[in-house]
C-alpha cells in the first residue's frame, strides 16, 4: 500500500511553525484548507522535498523520505507536486510541457513525447498538444500541469490551488479530471484549495490547516 503519512512533521520557517500528523491512502483526495499564511503550501512543499523539517517522519509507501538519517532530494520522491502558478514554460507547446519531465529524466525525445501525448489524451486537452502554453485557457493549462506531473509516474500527487483563477465551469471540469486522475493511478493526493464548493464535492477528507497544526 502506498500511504503517504506525516508523523510528527515540524516546519519552521522564520517565526512561523507548523506541526502536522496525517496520512492519506492510495486513490484517496485530501484536502488542505486555512486561511492565508496557515501553512498550506509549506506542507506541500514538505512532502516535494523543497522544504526540510525540522522534526518528524514523511513516508511514502513505507519509503522513508525524510527522517532523523533520511532526506530524499525531489526528484527520488515520486512525489508529483503542481504548483499553484506559472508552471508551464510559455514558450514551449503543450505536449513539449508534458514531456519535459520525461526528457530531464532522460527518456528519448519520440518515447517521451508518445507518452506525453498519452497523459494529454487521459486528461481531455490531446487536441491541444501543439498549442504554445501561452496561448492555452486557465483550464487547458491546468489540464496540461496535471499531465506534465503524471508523466514522470508519481507514487503521490500534490496539487496547490488547482481551480484559482478558473471560471465556476472549467472549476468543474478540472475537479473531476482530478477525480478520475487519483483514481486511475490509485495514488494519494493531498489538495490545496480556497475553493469551498470544489472541496465539499471533490474531497474525500477535510484537514484544517490553523494554529500552527495540521492533523487527521
Ligand atoms: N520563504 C519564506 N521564508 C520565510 N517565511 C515564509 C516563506 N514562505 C512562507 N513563509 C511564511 O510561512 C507561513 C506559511 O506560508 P504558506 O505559504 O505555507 O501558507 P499558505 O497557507 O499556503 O498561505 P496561502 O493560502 O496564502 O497560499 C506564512 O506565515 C509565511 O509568512
Amino acid at each position: 500500500m502506498s500511504d503517504l503519512t506525516l508523523a510528527g512533521v515540524r516546519l519552521e520557517r522564520g517565526g512561523f511553525t507548523l506541526e502536522a500528523s496525517l496520512a492519506v491512502a492510495p486513490g484517496e483526495i485530501v484536502a488542505l484548507v486555512g486561511a492565508n499564511g496557515a501553512g498550506k503550501t509549506s506542507l506541500l512543499h514538505a512532502v516535494a522535498g523543497l522544504l526540510a523539517p525540522a522534526a518528524g517522519e514523511i513516508t511514502l509507501g513505507g519509503m522513508v523520505l525524510d527522517g532523523a538519517a533520511t532526506r530524499l532530494p525531489p526528484e527520488r520522491r515520486g512525489v508529483g507536486l503542481v504548483p499553484q502558478q506559472h508552471v508551464l514554460f510559455g514558450h514551449l507547446s503543450a505536449l513539449e510541457n508534458a514531456a519535459f519531465a520525461l526528457r530531464a529524466r532522460g527518456v528519448r525525445r519520440a518515447q517521451a513525447r508518445r507518452e506525453a501525448l498519452a497523459e494529454l489524451t487521459r486528461l481531455g486537452v490531446a487536441d491541444r498538444a501543439g498549442v504554445r502554453a501561452r496561448d492555452l485557457s486557465g483550464g487547458q493549462a491546468q489540464r496540461v500541469a496535471l499531465a506534465r506531473a503524471v508523466c514522470a509516474r508519481p507514487r503521490a500527487l500534490l496539487l496547490d490551488e488547482p481551480f484559482a483563477a478558473l471560471d465556476a465551469g472549467s472549476r468543474g471540469e478540472i475537479a473531476e479530471a482530478v477525480r478520475r486522475l487519483v483514481d486511475d493511478l490509485a495514488v494519494p493526493c493531498l489538495l490545496v484549495s480556497h475553493d469551498a464548493g470544489e472541496v465539499a464535492r471533490l474531497a474525500d477528507a477535510v484537514v484544517p490547516v490553523a494554529g500552527g497544526r495540521a492533523r487527521r
